[in-house]
């Protein structure tokens, strides 16, 4: 599929060129790439919020062509879960409870079933009771998002899709959310479509990786495979995690690994059988 904004007018702006890809069911997929590269175009056509301007998707069963109508995907919109940046900004309820229920009451839920749901997914997005009758603008940065999400997570949704989740975060929220994201994919069985410039956090938490740039797919393959290619992420002016680099520069001094780690754990998980028997030799 592609997308062209402003088609015809001296604007028009080729975002997404031809792409194809497939996103398994209940997988965590991360969509990286440098600004402008065209995550967010490609993000907003997975429920339907944009539509390809050639090509087509079908996402749950659910085909999205030029032509489809937006009253054509009702169904979709309920199933793929969309948090923008900042999702935050779209609370408006009186108390977090109604904004969570917002949504499920909109769709025919009765008034006692909706606040059932949003109690549920207060829970589950771990906002403390004591906050569930409070004005949602009295809360901390990161707890207005989990308000947010959860007003998404009242729909059911089977994928979730998420656009820079984590920006404006200070470092316990961001690795926080990170965790929540997680056992949502692990616990609760979502799809998670992530689209992240945080090169940690797509080897902590995704299995499947997606890179953009200037609007083509460059790269569709695992985290493992990505990070081992140090010089292809360097010549696409992407970094690597830190731990990655850490070992990269470890391996560039004489210290050979079968496969560069991904994460702090498989990292000293390699390392201390070393360091143990340096510890040996020395004493
Ligand atoms: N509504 C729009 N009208 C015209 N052009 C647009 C529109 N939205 C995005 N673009 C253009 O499409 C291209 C891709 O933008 P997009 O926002 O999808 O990139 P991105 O990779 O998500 O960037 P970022 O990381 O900054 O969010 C950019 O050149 C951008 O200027």
């Amino acid at each position: 599929m592609s997308h062209t904004y402003q088609v015809g007018t001296p604007l028009e702006e080729v975002a997404v060129k031809e792409v194809s890809f497939e996103i398994k069911n209940q997988s965590f997929t991360a969509i990286v790439g440098h600004t402008g590269s065209g995550k967010s175009t490609l993000l907003q056509h997975l429920n339907g919020l944009l539509k390809p301007t050639s090509g087509y998707l079908t996402i749950n069963g659910h085909k999205i062509t030029p032509e489809t109508k937006n009253k054509e995907l009702g169904d979709l919109r309920q199933e793929v879960g969309f948090v923008f940046q900042f999702p935050e900004a779209q609370l408006f309820e009186e108390t977090v409870l109604k904004d969570i229920a917002f949504a499920p009451k909109n769709f025919g839920k009765s008034e006692a079933e909706a606040l059932e749901i949003a109690r549920e997914k207060a829970k589950l997005v771990k906002l403390p009771e004591a906050v569930l009758e409070r004005s949602p603008f009295e809360l901390s940065g990161g707890q207005m998002r989990r308000v947010a999400i959860a007003g998404i997570l009242a729909m059911s949704p089977k994928i979730l899709v998420l656009d820079e989740p984590t920006a404006g975060l200070d470092p316990v929220g961001r690795f926080e959310m990170m965790e929540l994201f997680k056992q949502l994919h692990q616990k609760e069985g979502l799809t998670i479509i992530l689209v992240t410039h945080q090169m940690n956090d797509v080897a902590n938490y995704a299995d499947h990786v997606l890179v953009m740039e200037e609007g083509q797919l460059i790269a569709d393959t695992t985290s493992k495979e990505l990070f081992s290619d140090p010089s292809w992420l360097k010549a696409h002016h992407l970094s690597l995690p830190q731990t990655t680099d850490f070992a990269y520069q470890l391996q560039q001094r004489g210290i050979s690994f079968e496969t560069l780690p991904l994460t702090e754990h498989e990292l000293a998980r390699f390392l201390a059988p070393k360091l143990n028997q340096r510890g040996k030799i020395d004493g």
